[in-house]
């Protein structure tokens, strides 16, 4: 007994491969960077095994862990990051899919966002491509927090900041790159999409006004 469903195991691994080709190929998950989670059941996800190419991701390239990151039989070490994955699965039963990723825009722009300040998207027609925004006449706030290697500290801070903050559809770290989410890998690839169209239109704000 593999103690999950070794077809769903198969459909998410599959969904994550093809995330990763898409993600490299836009350049928003160069050099081995960024991780990809599919939730399987309520106690287990599929995540990346750490430090696999995202562009060449085979099954194998994808793992099972239990809710609290414990790999499911497997000797392969999941992403150094599994924990931000899991607090998000814990605490939402209807997310199924976390997507991690290291935009040259995701990155610049978290450095340029002042200490103890969120990104603030407004009056944006395309914030309507986050799941449950349904006009530009509100705020999408993402907060950026400082990077760490202590990932147990950064997924406690994280954890929190949703639990306040519960209808956000993603957040930053400074110099580091994005965490989106979303009831599907669909929905989680349209929000990586979104905010990258969007970090991009915050920048050229910033270049044009100088
Ligand atoms: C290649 S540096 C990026 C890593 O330090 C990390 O931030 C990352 O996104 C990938 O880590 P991984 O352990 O492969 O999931
Ligand atoms: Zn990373």
């Amino acid at each position: 007994m593999a103690g999950f469903d070794v077809i769903r195991y198969g459909q998410a691994a599959r969904e994550i491969c093809d995330a990763g080709r898409f993600l490299y190929g836009r350049g928003w998950s160069p050099a081995t960077s960024s991780n990809y989670s599919r939730r399987i059941d309520s106690n287990h996800l599929a995540i990346t095994v750490s430090g696999r190419h995202k562009g060449r991701l085979a099954e194998q390239d994808v793992m099972v862990v239990d809710l609290t990151g414990k790999p499911v039989q497997s000797d392969c070490r999941p992403s150094a990051e599994t924990l931000l994955h899991t607090v998000l699965y814990s605490d939402n039963e209807d997310l199924g899919a976390v997507l991690h990723t290291h935009s040259v825009k995701a990155t610049v722009l978290s450095r340029l966002v002042p200490a103890g300040e969120h990104l603030v998207f407004e009056d944006y027609e395309l914030q309507k491509a986050f799941a449950g925004v349904s006009t530009h006449e509100g705020r999408v706030e993402v907060p950026v927090f400082d990077n760490t290697q202590d990932i147990a500290a950064l997924a406690a801070d994280t954890r929190q900041w949703l639990a306040d903050h519960p209808q956000q559809p993603g957040y930053l770290i400074r110099g580091h790159g994005l965490y989106t989410w979303g009831r599907d890998m669909a929905e989680c690839l349209r929000h990586v999409e979104a905010f990258e169209f969007l970090f991009e239109c915050e920048l050229e704000t910033m270049r044009v006004r100088g």
